[in-house]
């Protein structure tokens, strides 16, 4: 059997991915395949950290659409997140993997604070880290958070599980004509203004050189084959 390509990695889940085919919040049967297939690459003995999104309960962006101050928004938006990292650790937990939640935000009747050391040791011990809040910051997002928390841990990857299975020329969900890449460098994607990725986050992995590769969270096998170094979905580079 070949070895996995990447030792350490962070894989970045979208909230909206937990939905399935639900309006809002998280169903279960969604939740357990992505288990299944995190399951398939902790099995190889890859590190896993994990940060996961709250847009299937709240988007900092749709509460400002009320009138609501955007801080405020925000931080409901990441208090969201914590939620589904709890929802994901426990649903690991019933799959037989041993998981941590760690929050950016302090919340510690519930979940532990975030402390990168402590990450990195439960990384080591070959235990799943779940990053919830975000970067703790209103204004962010889940995927800048995604870069941040791969550079802390000295990640070799950021994958991007979301609902499109790459970075195209355009939005795909709007635009038909749209065509896939199957590489993209950071300095293309920023400057073609690409909307699957806040730039925050890319330009943060293009300092760091940390690629990235997006990927479709539907696609059963898409997230084992990314860690074996396979062509699936795109690769951001250097
Ligand atoms: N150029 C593009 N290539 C791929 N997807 C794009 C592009 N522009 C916008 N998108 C949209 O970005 C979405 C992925 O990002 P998003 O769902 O916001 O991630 P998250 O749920 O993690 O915030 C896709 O569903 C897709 O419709
Ligand atoms: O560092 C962060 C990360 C997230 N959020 C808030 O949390 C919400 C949910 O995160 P995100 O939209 O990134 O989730 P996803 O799109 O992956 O479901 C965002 O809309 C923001 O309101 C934030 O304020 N700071």
């Amino acid at each position: 059997m070949t070895a996995p390509k990447f030792r350490r990695i962070l894989l970045k889940l979208s909230g909206e991915a937990l939905m399935g085919d639900d309006a809002y919040g998280i169903n279960p049967a969604m939740l357990g395949s992505i288990v299944a297939e995190i399951k398939s690459v902790t099995d190889l003995g890859v590190e896993l950290g994990v940060v996961i999104g709250g847009g299937n309960i709240f988007r900092g962006v749709g509460g400002t659409a009320t009138g609501m101050d955007r801080a405020t928004a925000d931080y409901m938006g990441m208090l969201a997140t914590v939620m589904n990292a709890m929802a994901l650790s426990d649903a690991m937990r019933q799959a037989g993997i041993n998981a941590r939640v760690q929050s950016a935000l302090n919340i510690e009747q519930v979940v532990e604070p975030y402390i990168r050391g402590k990450a990195i040791r439960y990384l080591e011990e070959g235990k799943v880290v779940i990053f919830g809040a975000g970067t703790g910051n209103p204004f962010f997002t889940t995927d800048t958070a995604a870069a941040l928390r791969g550079s802390e841990i000295g990640a070799e990857m950021v994958l991007k599980a979301t609902k499109v299975d790459g970075i195209y020329t355009a939005d795909p969900k709007k635009d038909p004509q749209a065509t896939r890449f199957a590489r993209i460098s950071f300095d293309e994607a920023i400057g073609r203004n690409l909307a699957v990725m806040d730039a925050t986050a890319f330009a943060l992995c293009r300092d760091q050189k940390l690629p990235i590769n997006v990927f479709s969270i539907f696609k059963t096998g898409a997230l084992k084959r990314v860690v074996m170094g396979e062509d699936e979905g795109t690769l951001v580079h250097v």
